[in-house]
């Protein structure tokens, strides 16, 4: 059955905390911010995926979740899923003995991903429960999972090293972790092509939409993102036993695969 848990956000949806906490760098503010950024694009979000990566992006999403290792009968929860596109991919693969969560704390589009869950026509997409909650601070016991999957949201959370703890507490130990982003290249050349296409192709098509800023956004984020090589060290850090970051899509994208 399809449902919308509707958990409550701790401290980013007190208006009385928001206000006393709206100090300059703050975390908390911060992460408010990109709530509203992406429920303010998710009518948009999937078309504009399709476009600008010229549907690319489902090929490096169809790698991350093979690489989660996710399998018949798994529970596999997808962190940051906004529109669902991973939910749906895991959906087919751990079938109707198998369970997906899809889990955001932007609830425009978690509603555009129950949405999606209600039109397509496939049984085994009945097996995914969406949730609004906070990477942050997963509501799960502990070593819960068969498999994790985050897509373009490890770089967007306002806490790293927290996220991939969180992640890392929910899994089983032997279990993967799946993380599909940009990737921060150490060629010049490949963050040079990155930020040109960020800046002659996505922000002009996303202006066109009055989606300017949002999209503007991303080289920044991409900027203050981590390298493959920092990333291996904030999952170890975090409690995975290993981890490898691959370059994909010509070196503009990456998966790093954690095991815990
Ligand atoms: C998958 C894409 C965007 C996801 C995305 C992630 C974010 O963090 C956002 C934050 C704020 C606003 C929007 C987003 C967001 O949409 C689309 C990526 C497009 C890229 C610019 C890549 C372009 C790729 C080429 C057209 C194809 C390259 C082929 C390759 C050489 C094999
Ligand atoms: C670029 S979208 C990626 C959506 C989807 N995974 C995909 O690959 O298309 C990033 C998502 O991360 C979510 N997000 C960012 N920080 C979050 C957090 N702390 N907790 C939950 N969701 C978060 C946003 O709401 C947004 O839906």
């Amino acid at each position: 059955m399809a449902s919308l848990q509707l958990h409550s956000l701790p401290p980013l949806s007190s208006p009385l905390r928001q206000h006393r906490r709206l100090s300059k760098h703050n975390p908390t503010r911060c992460s408010i911010n990109r709530q509203a950024l992406f429920s303010r694009i998710a009518p948009v979000y999937d078309n504009l995926n399709d476009l600008l990566s010229l549907g690319h992006h489902r090929v490096w999403k169809r790698m991350a979740v093979s690489w989660s290792g996710a399998k018949e009968g798994d529970s596999v929860l997808d962190v940051c899923c906004g529109s669902g596109d991973l939910a749906f991919l895991l959906s087919e693969r751990v079938g109707l003995d198998g369970q997906i969560i899809g889990l955001d704390f932007a609830k425009e589009q978690l509603l555009v991903a129950q949405s999606r869950q209600h039109l397509r026509s496939k049984a085994c997409y009945k097996n995914i429960k969406w949730i609004e909650g906070n990477a942050l601070c997963l509501p799960f016991p502990d070593s819960y999972f068969d498999a994790i999957t985050i897509g373009y949201g490890l770089r967007n959370v306002v806490d790293i090293p927290k996220a991939m703890e969180e992640m890392c507490r929910v899994l089983k130990p032997g279990s993967v972790l799946s993380v599909l982003d940009f990737n921060k290249s150490s060629e010049p050349l490949t963050s040079l092509l990155q930020e040109w296409m960020i800046d002659n192709v996505v922000v002009p098509v996303a202006s066109s939409y009055g989606l300017e800023s949002e999209y503007k956004y991303l080289k920044s984020s991409i900027k203050e993102f981590r390298t493959g090589k920092e990333l291996e060290k904030v999952a170890l850090e975090a409690g995975f036993c290993s981890a490898t970051h691959y370059e994909i899509g010509g070196g503009l994208m990456g998966n790093l695969v954690a095991m815990r």
